[in-house]
């Protein structure tokens, strides 16, 4: 095992620095320990400092026209893109994603970066007429603009250390606000290279704030600091309900937890459904919000599409991220006995076990339960593994009763030929999404995106997450 006790440095006060109490946290990579690096544990004090300094350089940052603030985020999203394989090799170390995905995240965060630059190039106010409005005077003009928030709060989880990040990033910085950036602990080291990038794109420093150090520690603090504007979160629904009651007075953006359910009814293409569940229930080894987390089919059907979900199940790699494994080991030791716990538990109440519920340490293999009834936890509890239950239904009714039942709202997915019928059960999905014949996930990334219930609260997709970062200014034009 090799081992790297090197601090890599974090951006506080538009300097790269380590904390002035040298106090670290030790980054090891999920599948095999290796110490990757340790990553500075910010005091309060360090932070109330850099973040003083962040929030004032947006009062110039603000005054730069958009063209000059998007050709430096273009310019990052061409760095990212041209070290895809080193930025890859670290997410993938650092959240022991497969080599390919990891890779493929940069790829798609570059993309982010563009497509948004592009949209806020087009993301215009309003003029209106003071005489539309009974009474009003047609000298009256308001001119309703898009202005910057100030500073933006973005909290990013383990799952997507890049991704999930710049897509919170770059639409506050292109709109002419500052970032405080608070990275998933593990997942620190990505965001930090991937701050490192943006800053050589030409980005002046002081506008970010790179807030490394637990959550458990600094979160509460940055959450209610004064000088935040706006917050940004993506990870679990119980740190995203502290951090919307913590907040005051400011907008709060959440994305949160699922437990997507595939509703399969009798007239699907099994062969379809079977590889979209597939897919979409195991890829990055369930650790997805939009995850597939729960198969609801009808009974007519169920010993066919199991089968054949069985078959794909078997055909997975499991093993390490290196080697592009389908399946590698969870982020840690607690989120696997969680997910062992709920498929023991699901055995002990009478599941099926159809394929895998094997275990090494934090790696479990794809594992596949029949027969879950609404009487177990992992009917309704997210595991954030490599888990799926398979619950039979009688009716299209119960189908969408026992998903709708769910605390959580963020995707769903229906399979049927009967467009009328598919569209019929969409209509009634208490979730953000429904997505007809295919498995649930998040892209294209400029689609909206949001959970409904415990799953979030307010609108991502490119277009959305840029809205969110401005207000109206209005200024009216008496003449
Ligand atoms: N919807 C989604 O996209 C995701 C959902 N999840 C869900 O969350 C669970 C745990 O995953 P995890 O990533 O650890 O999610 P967490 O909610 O624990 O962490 C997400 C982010 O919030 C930070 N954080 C922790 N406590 C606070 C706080 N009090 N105030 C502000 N920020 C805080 C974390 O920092 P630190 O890392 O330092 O603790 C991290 O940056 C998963 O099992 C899954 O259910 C996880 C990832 C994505
Ligand atoms: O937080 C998550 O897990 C992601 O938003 C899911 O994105 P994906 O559908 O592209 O994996």
């Amino acid at each position: 095992m090799t081992t790297n006790t090197e601090t890599i440095k974090t951006l506080i006060n538009g300097q790269w620095a380590e904390s002035a109490s040298e106090a670290t946290i030790e980054i090891k990579a999920p599948h095999n320990d290796e110490l990757i690096g340790r990553v500075p544990s910010l005091s309060q004090n360090e932070l109330n400092d850099s973040i003083s300094k962040t929030v004032a350089a947006q009062e110039d940052w603000a005054t730069k026209s958009i063209q000059e603030r998007g050709s430096i985020l273009l310019k990052w999203a061409d760095i990212l893109e041209s070290r895809k394989e080193e930025l890859g090799a670290t997410i993938m170390k650092e959240v022991a994603k497969k080599k390919s995905s990891a890779e493929g995240e940069v790829t798609r965060t570059a993309d982010f970066i563009r497509y948004t630059v592009e949209e806020a190039y087009r993301l215009h106010g309003d003029a209106l007429r003071g005489d539309s409005f009974k009474g009003g005077s047609k000298k009256k003009i308001g001119l309703a603009e898009k202005a910057p928030l100030g500073t933006i709060l973005a909290i990013g989880p383990f799952n997507y250390p890049m991704n999930l990040s710049a897509s919170k990033i770059a639409p506050a910085l292109v709109m002419g606000n500052s970032v405080i950036f608070k990275p998933a602990t593990q997942g620190a080291i990505s965001g930090i290279k991937m701050v490192e990038a943006l800053i050589e794109a030409g980005l002046p420093a002081e506008l970010v704030t790179l807030a490394t150090g637990r959550g458990s520690v600094i979160g509460d603090f940055l959450v209610q600091h004064p000088s935040v504007d706006m917050i940004n979160f993506t990870g679990g629904t119980a740190t995203g309900e502290h951090i919307s009651k913590l907040s005051s007075m400011i907008p709060v953006v959440l994305e949160l937890g699922g437990k997507d359910p595939a509703i399969v009814l009798e007239d699907a293409d099994l062969d379809k459904a079977a590889k979209e569940i597939v897919a979409g229930a195991y890829s990055y080894s369930g650790q997805r919000c939009t995850a597939i987390k729960r198969v609801l089919v009808k009974d007519e059907v169920a010993d066919e599409l199991v089968q054949k979900i069985e078959a794909k199940v078997k055909d997975l790699k499991v093993g390490m991220p290196e080697d592009n494994a389908d399946i590698t080991p969870l982020i840690d030791d607690k989120s696997a006995d969680y997910v062992q716990g709920l498929i023991d538990e699901a055995k002990e109440q009478g599941a099926t076990v159809v394929a895998g519920d094997k275990r090494d340490g934090r790696l479990l293999n794809a594992t596949l339960l029949d027969n879950v009834t609404t009487e177990m936890r992992i009917a309704w509890e997210e595991p954030f593994g490599p888990v799926l239950p398979i619950i039979r239904v009688s009716s299209e009714e119960e189908a969408v009763r026992i998903a709708n039942d769910s605390e959580y709202g963020l995707q769903a997915s229906v399979f049927s030929n009967d467009t009328d019928r598919a569209m019929r059960i969409a209509e009634k999905l208490e979730v953000g999404t429904v997505q007809l014949n295919a498995k649930t996930e998040r892209g294209p990334d400029h689609f909206p995106f949001l959970g409904v219930k415990s799953s979030g609260l307010g609108v991502q997709g490119i277009t959305e997450a840029l809205r969110s970062v401005v207000r109206d200014k209005v200024t009216v034009i008496n003449m």
